[in-house]
């Protein structure tokens, strides 16, 4: 069995990457799994790709293998693009996602369902020792429903639907919302890099 390493902290990652790699017989190792505490790396970026460069070269420099890092958000065009990079910590430095998202739903209290659009992006960083960093991206178009609903998933999940669905993200199995998901998008876009390498 080969062996990736994630550059991420985030539980529901972990897992969303978990279902992703398992029928490639991939195992996934998240700063979660080492043995020293890693600490939080600053994300100090403007864009997606800043932040995913950011997290996966510190831990490429800092161990010398490579390292794949994940920076992720919710799009909500209404609220002029927020969340976006600031997905992680919009309702505070606690990160914490029942807050986040009921900011969100605060924000669109007066907002019609036709113009609540959004997506969920994903950026993944790949970085190697003495190489250039590489992107891939994948986006996910949906919209936001009036209040949570699903116990699945992490983050947005539960006030997300995916265009076409009428269920949220966190109604779904983890493998429904990773057949679909901006995660599962870039991932493709990465894997297809791999294979022309
Ligand atoms: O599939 C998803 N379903 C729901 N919500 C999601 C998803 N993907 C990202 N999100 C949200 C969660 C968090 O509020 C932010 C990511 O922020 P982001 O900085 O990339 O991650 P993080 O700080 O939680 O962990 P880390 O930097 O260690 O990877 O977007
Ligand atoms: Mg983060």
């Amino acid at each position: 069995m080969k062996e990736i390493i994630i550059a991420t902290k985030n539980r529901g990652k972990v897992k969303d990457f978990d279902t992703l790699f398992a029928p490639l017989n991939i195992k996934v190792t998240s700063l979660l799994d080492l043995p020293e505490e890693i600490e939080d790396i600053e994300e100090t970026g403007t864009t997606f790709e800043e932040n995913a460069a950011i997290k996966a070269e510190a831990i490429c420099e800092k161990f010398r293998v490579p390292v794949i890092a994940d920076d992720s958000g919710l799009v909500v065009d209404a609220l002029n693009g927020a969340p976006g990079v600031y997905s992680a910590r919009y309702a505070g430095e606690q990160k914490d996602d029942q807050a986040n998202l009921q900011k969100v739903l605060k924000g669109l209290e007066d907002v019609a369902q036709e113009k609540r659009i959004a997506r969920f992006v994903c950026v993944l960083a790949v970085a190697k020792p003495g190489e250039v960093t590489v992107f891939k991206r994948g986006e996910c178009e949906g919209t936001i429903g009036k209040e949570p609903a699903g116990e699945f998933g992490f983050g947005y999940d539960p006030i997300f639907y995916p265009t076409g669905s009428k269920r949220t993200m966190a109604q779904m199995t983890p493998e429904e919302k990773n057949q679909i998901s901006h995660r599962r998008k870039a991932l493709d876009q990465l894997m297809n890099w791999v294979k022309e390498q």
